[in-house]
């Protein structure tokens, strides 16, 4: 069973996958694996490098990701141009990651990522779950969690999908606005519908 996990920026997709992890599931973060494709040496690095210029290289050559992401998340085709060096390798690497898993017998993956229905990955995984948010609540844990200004918290929620349209992708919606705690009885809700699920021979 391949859990997709999505949700906009800071709408607690992490908090999430912590509590599954704990519960049992293998996690796979795309945020991570997107960090390691453009590593120095990485098969993007070089691509990036040429297409947006050595000025957002930090003096070890290490891409500067602060100064990629003020100037992707305040032009669009900037954005588009990001996501068609790095995406195919994330996706590849996240195929990869699946097929080793279940070679090794693990029985439930979770694909984390905030951009899952954008870069469709959704289509490998058995079902989708958003972790979904009012915006006042998301801009407001994301200025605090990040420290961005007003404006580039807004940029990067209005870089993704909005949750209604994220929404018709989804078999199970997880409101996030009440407390951890709430959150957490939800998450093992779900959780035990989908051991059950796996239990009866279906999607696993
Ligand atoms: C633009 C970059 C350099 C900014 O790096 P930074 O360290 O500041 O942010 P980080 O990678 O930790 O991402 C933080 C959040 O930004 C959002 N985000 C990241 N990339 C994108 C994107 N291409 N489109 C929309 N939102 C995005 C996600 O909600 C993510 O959780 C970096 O995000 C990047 O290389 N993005 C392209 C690869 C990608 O799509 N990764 C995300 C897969 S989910
Ligand atoms: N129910 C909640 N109540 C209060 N704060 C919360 C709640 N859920 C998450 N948060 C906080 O909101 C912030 C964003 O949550 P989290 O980091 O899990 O989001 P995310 O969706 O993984 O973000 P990203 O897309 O950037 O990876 C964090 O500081 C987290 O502690």
């Amino acid at each position: 069973m391949v859990i997709g996990l999505t949700g906009g920026i800071a709408s607690g997709k992490s908090t999430v996958s912590s509590l599954l992890k704990k519960l049992g599931a293998y996690i796979i973060d795309v945020d991570e694996i997107g960090r390691d494709v453009v590593e120095k040496g990485e098969k993007a690095y070089n691509e990036i490098v040429d297409y947006f210029g050595k000025d957002i290289l930090l003096p070890d050559g290490q891409i500067n990701r602060k100064a990629l992401g003020h100037i992707v998340f305040s032009d669009r085709d900037k954005l588009n141009k990001l996501n068609s060096i790095t995406h195919p390798h994330i996706i590849d690497r996240v195929k990869d990651i699946i097929s080793e898993c279940k070679s090794k017998g693990i029985e439930i993956m979770v694909v984390d990522a905030a951009i899952l229905i954008e870069m469709g990955l959704h289509s490998i995984c058995d079902i989708v779950w958003l972790v979904k948010v009012d915006k006042n609540i998301q801009l407001h844990r994301l200025m605090e969690r990040d420290h961005y200004s007003y404006e580039e918290a807004n940029n990067r929620i209005m870089a993704q999908y909005s949750d209604e349209k994220k929404a018709q992708f989804a078999d199970v919606i997880i409101d996030n606005k009440g407390t951890f705690e709430e959150l957490e009885e939800e998450v093992k809700k779900q959780w035990t519908k989908i051991v059950s699920e796996c239990q009866k021979g279906r999607n696993c």
